[in-house]
């Protein structure tokens, strides 16, 4: 593994105009085995891609002499106000993108007023960065092998102030990171999961010659099932959103066992790959859901004109992984407010000219191909 990296920029440079300039900063600046774990995706990264691509194939279509007096882009769920719809997706171990970590994005999601969720596998203290957030932000959740340790960590959440319970249930298992192995990546010793320090650990298992590498690991034993969130949601009253749901008829399901909300997300293509884009299986979802629930979806948003095709097919609001995690790893929390800047820009940039004055107002009628 190579180091000496450059070192954060200090300014912000003109060269970077969009959310995806970011990323070419971001790599010169990130030692080789974290960006194969931070910018990598499962196997060959086909559904990353497809992620981006299928964002790129939908048209929208203006609308002109609209009237925009008044226009904003607020919005309420679970009790929370939002500014806009961007939020910081769930993003493990950010202090191998910055020494600042999960800090300067709690701090620069409060200034930008972007919602936040805070990944189960924080670098940072979940407290600590609950007591710096300037808004609010929800706690991403693994219900862990150890179901009281996994308890534990909900009354910290719901003792820190976090309003939702994101649980992610797309990946029970290692998705094939083929990258990062052939990085050799592991965590430096200075960065790991603070807040699972106190989680028994499995038993270490490794499969010998002809025996099940998966089927028949602890870890899968130990995987949760449609029980667990009956029993998750009778022991808090935070509302739980799924995240990691692409079937309609699990989405269908969730809301049947009690979830509150859904995330349509591939895992931004790090579980399995050769799943489909994150964007075309929304419509899917939203049908399914039929407006009991709010929708949300992850997976290649780079853009605000990507944010109004999500919310012209059903979303709510959308989470953003890596741009966020290349601006904070190009510049720290200056670089992460200005990725989200940039998107919340280009959003009102895209309603106004699809006229749409606020969030209720983005609907399938912008998008051409469904004309
Ligand atoms: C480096 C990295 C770490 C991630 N860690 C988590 C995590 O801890 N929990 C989780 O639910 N999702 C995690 N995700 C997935 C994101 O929450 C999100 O679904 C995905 O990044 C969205 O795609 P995008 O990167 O194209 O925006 C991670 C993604 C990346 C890139
Ligand atoms: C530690 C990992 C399971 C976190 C994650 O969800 C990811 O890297 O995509």
């Amino acid at each position: 593994m190579t180091s000496a990296r450059k070192p954060p920029l200090e300014r912000i440079p003109p060269e970077i105009a969009c959310a995806a300039d970011y990323e070419a900063f971001a790599r010169e600046r990130v030692e080789e085995g974290a960006w194969a774990y931070l910018d990598g995706a499962a196997a060959d990264a086909l559904t990353h891609a497809e992620n981006l691509k299928a964002f790129a194939r939908i048209r929208l279509v203006n609308r002109v002499l609209a009237d925009l007096a008044g226009g904003h882009t607020r919005l309420e769920l679970f009790g929370c106000a939002f500014d806009h719809p961007v939020m910081v997706a769930p993003v493990a171990f950010q202090k191998l993108a910055h020494p600042d970590g999960e800090l300067a994005t709690v701090t620069a999601a409060g200034v930008l007023k972007a919602g936040m969720v805070v990944s189960a596998q924080a670098s940072m203290d979940m407290e600590e960065l609950a007591r710096q957030a300037a808004g609010p932000l929800w706690f991403q959740l693994y219900i862990q092998p150890d179901r009281d340790f996994t308890l534990q960590l909900v009354r910290r959440a719901e003792k820190a102030g976090y309003r939702a319970l994101v649980l992610t249930v797309d990946a029970p298992v290692h998705g094939a990171r083929n990258s990062e192995q052939r990085a050799g990546f592991s965590l430096p010793p200075d960065v790991e999961a603070v807040n699972l320090k106190a989680m028994r650990p499995l038993p270490p298992y490794m499969a010998g010659p002809g025996e099940s590498a998966v089927f028949a690991s602890p870890l899968l034993a130990a995987a949760p099932g449609w029980k667990d969130l009956n029993w998750l949601a009778a022991h808090t009253n935070l509302p739980i959103l799924l995240k990691g749901i692409l079937h309609p008829a699990d989405a269908a399901r969730a809301v049947e066992a009690g979830a509150s909300g859904i995330v349509v997300s591939n895992h931004g293509g790090r579980t399995l790959d050769t799943l489909p884009a994150a964007i075309e299986a929304l419509p899917g979802i939203v049908e399914a859901v039929a407006g009991r629930v709010p929708v949300l979806m992850d997976g290649g948003v780079r853009r605000g004109t990507d944010i109004v095709k999500a919310l012209a097919l059903g979303a709510k609001a959308v989470l953003v992984g890596r741009p966020v995690i290349d601006g904070l790893a190009a510049a720290g929390a200056p670089g992460v407010a200005h990725v989200l800047h940039m998107l919340r820009a280009e959003l009102e940039v895209a309603m106004v000219l699809t006229g749409c004055r606020t969030l209720a107002d983005i609907d399938a009628s912008i998008l051409w191909q469904d004309r």
